[in-house]
């Protein structure tokens, strides 16, 4: 007889795919063992969880040398909301790749994705003098645009920058490795899920928020800022977006650390709600490093709980009729 008691079905993971890309390697980090759902950009990925049609997606959100990115900070933030619920470290290192027989020489045109291009186009000018950039959805598309087609003519592109990591894979030949601007650059990705569930406080937490500014005059930033600092809340990113309806309004998109369950967090968000006319919270998750936050003084649920108690205690001989 079957066994009446089905097994959970695994959860649906949507990613920047193809496969190979480093959203990839990310995503066998957090759910090896889940449906993965490559997706053409980081938009899809997200409104496919919107959608119900995948569970959670995972997209890059910072890298340590090109910085925040935008496509993943901005569809966050827009549409129906989504919470981070978790966060995962990739080393990135770049190889170049060719169909056999291309030479060093014979490249014009690399195809690769804007983020990686950026971190590589120092080390590939100095390789091969005036190379230049064809846009491409993610590493992995553009090499597998380069294995499809015959013809390089047709594709206007000779070679493509790919996760060290996948150059094998990808069956193409490689021409330089190590190209990166950088070594040990890393890119942090995030696990992205619809809201419902925060995961539980490890004392190692991250808070997501995106904030706009309270006024529009001078010290609006710091008013903002003030809230975290009075708290003891330090962040670990913090960077503007434009909000998109005027030129010079801007929204901050920020990572604080700790948690939503701490006292200090709570109290800085009831503080941005008291003066930013908007706040959206965009989840508490555990970091990927796992390093505890640093509890300053005077900040710890404990020390909060005692302040509230003595406010109770003076408040009790209110005479309030
Ligand atoms: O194209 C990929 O392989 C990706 O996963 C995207 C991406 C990015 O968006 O930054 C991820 C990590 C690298 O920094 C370069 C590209």
């Amino acid at each position: 007889m079957e066994n009446a008691q089905a097994r959970p079905a695994a959860e649906r993971y949507a990613f920047l795919g193809p496969a190979g890309t480093f959203t990839e390697a990310a995503l066998l980090q957090v759910a090896p063992g889940s449906v993965h759902q490559p997706m053409p950009d980081v938009v899809t990925a997200l409104d496919a969880v919107r959608r119900g049609e995948a569970d959670r997606a995972v997209v890059p959100i910072e890298n340590s040398v090109e910085g925040g990115v935008s496509a993943t900070l901005d569809a966050l933030t827009s549409g129906d909301p989504l919470v981070v619920v978790g966060e995962v470290l990739v080393e990135i290192s770049f190889v170049l790749v060719a169909r056999p027989g291309t030479r060093l020489e014979d490249v014009r045109y690399v195809a690769t994705h804007p983020h990686a291009w950026a971190q590589c186009r120092g080390t590939l000018a100095r390789l091969v003098p005036g190379v230049q950039h064809l846009p491409a959805t993610s590493t992995a598309a553009g090499a597998a645009l380069l294995v499809e087609h015959d013809g390089v003519e047709e594709l206007g592109f000779e070679a493509a920058l790919v996760a060290a990591h996948s150059a094998a894979a990808t069956g193409l030949e490689v021409l330089a490795e190590g190209v990166e601007d950088r070594i040990g650059a890393v890119t942090r990705f995030v696990v992205v899920a619809r809201p419902g569930v925060v995961p539980p406080r490890t004392g190692a937490d991250k808070t997501t928020l995106l904030v706009h500014l309270p006024h529009d005059d001078a010290g609006a930033l710091l008013t903002m800022l003030e809230q975290f600092a009075a708290r003891g809340v330090n962040l670990s990113r913090i960077e503007s977006r434009p909000i998109g309806d005027a030129l010079g309004r801007y929204a901050f998109s920020i990572d604080a650390d700790g948690h939503l369950a701490d006292e200090r967090v709570a109290a800085t968000l009831i503080g941005l709600h008291r003066v930013c006319p908007f706040v959206l919270f965009l989840g508490s998750y555990p970091r990927a490093d796992m390093l505890p936050t640093t509890v300053a003084a005077g900040t710890s649920d404990d020390a909060f709980a005692a302040a509230h108690a003595w406010v109770a205690g003076l408040r009790a001989g209110l005479d309030e009729a």
